[in-house]
């Protein structure tokens, strides 16, 4: 069996100040919210996860989410060009971290003007849907669909408008199924199965395996729906995530592939 490793960055202590788009801003509690990722990398490592820690970045306040520097493709690892300028900086040491551990790592061509988060893009069977309309631009679509095309993925440009991020708004479970908060998805005819959630933070699941999913719990109606399917759930509690628009997709990447 492949080493199944994920990475993590711990939150650094301007996290509270970390962007906000479709939010007002709330009060964080920085010391919970590092319990909370804590707990979180726990829940990784407890179902086979080796947890891998980028180095903090910790002038950057949304480092902790380290999903939108790269998108991992087998063994190759796509460091991203983040929408919003003041995260650039995130991304050298996650390119660091995946070079180390064997990833071969391309960039976008970013003389088009290619933005690119990695929360934007949405992976499954060879599918790799990509957000458009918020972080992440049409240049962005096109630069990684030719990093990816030439290794046999299909890559689609959705829109996405209403949420941060496209897994903001719908992620995939095991089977393909994907669940989002309808208010929330601008077409969800851009996929062949499309499960409606009850909640918000039930549009967001890391799959674990087969059978299990990670979620927040601040989606317990769509947990128990899940469960009603089959899945086994394991359930965390990131509020203080949530307020930042961070949810459990953008706190770590999974690596499947050992290099
Ligand atoms: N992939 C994600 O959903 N990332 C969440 C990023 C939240 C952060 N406050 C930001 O606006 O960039």
């Amino acid at each position: 069996m492949h080493a199944r490793r994920a990475l993590v960055r711990r939150p650094g202590p301007k996290l509270a100040d970390g962007l906000l788009t479709h939010l007002e801003r709330q009060p964080v509690d920085v010391d919970l919210a590092t319990r909370q990722w804590e707990g979180y990398v726990e829940a990784l490592a407890a179902e086979g996860w080796e947890p891998v820690e980028v180095a903090p970045a910790d002038d950057c306040p949304d480092a902790v989410f380290v999903e939108d520097t790269v998108v991992v493709y087998a063994d190759l690892a796509v460091v991203t060009h983040p929408g919003a300028p003041e995260r650039r900086p995130e991304t050298d040491g996650t390119e660091r971290a995946l070079g180390e551990l064997g990833y071969a790592v391309a960039h976008l061509d970013a003389r088009t003007g290619a933005t690119l988060d990695g929360g934007d893009v949405l992976k499954h069977d060879g599918t790799v849907w990509v957000g458009v309309g918020g972080r992440t631009n049409e240049a962005g679509v096109a630069a990684l669909a030719a990093l990816l095309e030439p290794r046999g993925a299909r890559v689609l440009g959705v829109p996405t408008t209403k949420v941060l991020h496209l897994k903001s708004a719908v992620t995939a479970l095991p089977d393909g199924t994907v669940v989002g908060y309808p208010p929330l998805v601008d077409d969800p005819d851009a996929w062949g199965s499309f499960l409606p959630v009850p909640e918000e933070g039930g549009s967001h699941v890391v799959v674990l395996d087969e059978e299990t999913v990670l979620m927040a719990t601040s989606a317990p109606r769509t947990a128990a729906l899940l469960r009603q399917r089959g899945l086994r759930t394991v359930c965390v509690d990131i509020s203080e995530f949530e307020k930042l628009e961070g949810c459990v997709t953008c706190l770590s990447v999974r690596l499947r592939h050992t290099p």
